[in-house]
C-alpha cells in the first residue's frame, strides 16, 4: 500500500493512492486505513466538515462525550423497571463518572427526585426528558454573557500553555469578523517565540489586524500600542492574547494587573471582559485551573476548547455549577469556524442528540451563509 500528503498553500492534499491487496476485504482494510492515516488526512477531513451545519458539528464534535454520559444514562433508564434508590445510585455514578462534578449531579439528581414525587412519576424512562431539561436548566447562559459582542470591547483572553488560547482567539476573530464588526489583535504573549507568529497566521486568516509584540517584549506596551490602535481604527473588539500562565501566580496577578490598569486609563469606556480558556480534555483538571485562575483575575467567562476530542465534556457542566462562571463558548475542531456559543438548549440536544425545530432552523442558517 503506498500513499503520498502533500501540502500546498495550507491545503492538505492526498497526491496518490494504490493499494495492491489481492482480497477484497484487505484493500478495504488498507483504503480504511489510508483513511485515517496521518494528520494531514485528519485536516483534510476537517476541512470537508466546515461545510456541514452548526448542529451537525456540534453532535459530530461531542460524540465521545455521548458515547461516555448518555448511553449510560440510556442504559439506566431503559434496564430499570422501578424508580428506586439503586437507579438514583447508578444514575449519580454515570454523572460523576462523566465529569459533571458532584455539586451539579447532586443538584440535577435533587430536582428529579422533586419531579418524580410531585408528577407522581413511574417509569425510569420518563426520567430522561426530566433529566435533559434539569440539565439545560443549570447551564443556561443567556444572551447578556455576549454583550461584549455589540459593544466596542476589550477582551483578555487566558490560560495555561497548550489550551488552545492563541487558536480560539483566531477563531474568535474570524466569528466576529464575519459579523463585520472590526477586530483588532494583540500579541501580548510575548513570552514564547512562535505564539505571535501563530497569531499572526490567525489574524490572516481572519482578516483582522494585528498588533505584535517582540518576543520578550513588555506585555504591558504591546496592549498600550493595541488599544491605541482600537480607538484610531475605531475597532469593535481588540482581543488580547496574554502568556497568562499559572505558574508563578504572583508574577500573573502583576502582568494582568500592569495590563488591566492601562486598559483603564486608556480606554476607560470600553466594556471588559476576561475569558479563561481551559482543555475540556483535561476533565477535572480544567475545573482545577479555573478555581485557581478565579482567584487571581475577574473572570467573566470560560471557553472550552478540543470538546471534539474528549469524552470529559460534563465539566462544562461542573465548571458552571461549581463556580458560577459561565461557559461561553466551546471549541468543537481546530478550523475557523468551529468555535461555538455556548446555548445550554443546542448544547444538551446535541449531547443528547434530540434535534429540534429551532436547531434545524439555526443549520439552515448557518448552511445558507457559509455557500
Ligand atoms: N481538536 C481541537 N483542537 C484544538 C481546539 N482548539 C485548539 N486546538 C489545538 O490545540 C493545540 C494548541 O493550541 P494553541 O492555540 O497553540 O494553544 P495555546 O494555548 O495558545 O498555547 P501556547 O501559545 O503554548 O500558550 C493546537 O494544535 C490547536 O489546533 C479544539 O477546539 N479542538
Amino acid at each position: 500500500m503506498n500513499w503520498t500528503i502533500r501540502e500546498s498553500a495550507g491545503k492538505i492534499e492526498r497526491r496518490s493512492m494504490s493499494c495492491n491487496c489481492m482480497t477484497r476485504t484487505s484493500r478495504q482494510e488498507c483504503l480504511g486505513i489510508l483513511e485515517w492515516q496521518g494528520a494531514g488526512l485528519e485536516r483534510s477531513k476537517s476541512m470537508a466538515e466546515e461545510k456541514k451545519g452548526f448542529f451537525r458539528r456540534l453532535v459530530d464534535g461531542l460524540t465521545k462525550t455521548r458515547d461516555n454520559i448518555v448511553s449510560g444514562m440510556d442504559s439506566i433508564f431503559n434496564g430499570f423497571t422501578h424508580i428506586d434508590e439503586d437507579f438514583y445510585e447508578e444514575l449519580e455514578e454515570v454523572l460523576i463518572m462523566g465529569d459533571l462534578g458532584v455539586q451539579a449531579t447532586y443538584d440535577i439528581l435533587d430536582k428529579l427526585r422533586e419531579k418524580v414525587k410531585t408528577q407522581h412519576i413511574k417509569e425510569p424512562v420518563e426520567c430522561r426528558q426530566i433529566l435533559i431539561d434539569s440539565i439545560k436548566e443549570q447551564m443556561d447562559v443567556g444572551e447578556a454573557a455576549y454583550e461584549f459582542e455589540e459593544r466596542t470591547s476589550v477582551v483578555m483572553v487566558i490560560g495555561v500553555n497548550g489550551v488552545g488560547k492563541t487558536t480560539t482567539i483566531g477563531k474568535l476573530a474570524g466569528k466576529l469578523r464575519s459579523q463585520n464588526k472590526k477586530v483588532v489583535l494583540a500579541a501580548a504573549d510575548t513570552f514564547r517565540a512562535a505564539a505571535g507568529e501563530q497569531l499572526k497566521e490567525w489574524a490572516n486568516r481572519a482578516q483582522a489586524e494585528l498588533i505584535g509584540g517582540q518576543e520578550g517584549s513588555d506585555p504591558a506596551a504591546v496592549v498600550y500600542d493595541a488599544v491605541a490602535a482600537a480607538k484610531a481604527r475605531h475597532a469593535d473588539v481588540l482581543l488580547i492574547d496574554t502568556a497568562g500562565r499559572l505558574h508563578n501566580k504572583k508574577n500573573l496577578m502583576e502582568e494582568l494587573r500592569k495590563m488591566n490598569k492601562i486598559i483603564d486609563r486608556e480606554f476607560p469606556d470600553a466594556y471588559r471582559e476576561t475569558l479563561v480558556v481551559l482543555d475540556a480534555t483535561t476533565g477535572q483538571n480544567a475545573l482545577a485551573q479555573a478555581k485557581e485562575f478565579n482567584e487571581v483575575a475577574d473572570i467573566t467567562g470560560v471557553i472550552l476548547t478540543k470538546m471534539d476530542g474528549t469524552a470529559k465534556g460534563g465539566i462544562a457542566v461542573a465548571i458552571q455549577a461549581e463556580l458560577g462562571i459561565p461557559v461561553k463558548y466551546i471549541g468543537v475542531g481546530e478550523t475557523i469556524d468551529d468555535l461555538q456559543k455556548f446555548n445550554s438548549d443546542t448544547f444538551v440536544n446535541a449531547l443528547f442528540d434530540v434535534k429540534r425545530d429551532n436547531d434545524e432552523a439555526k443549520d439552515e442558517e448557518d448552511t445558507a451563509s457559509e455557500e
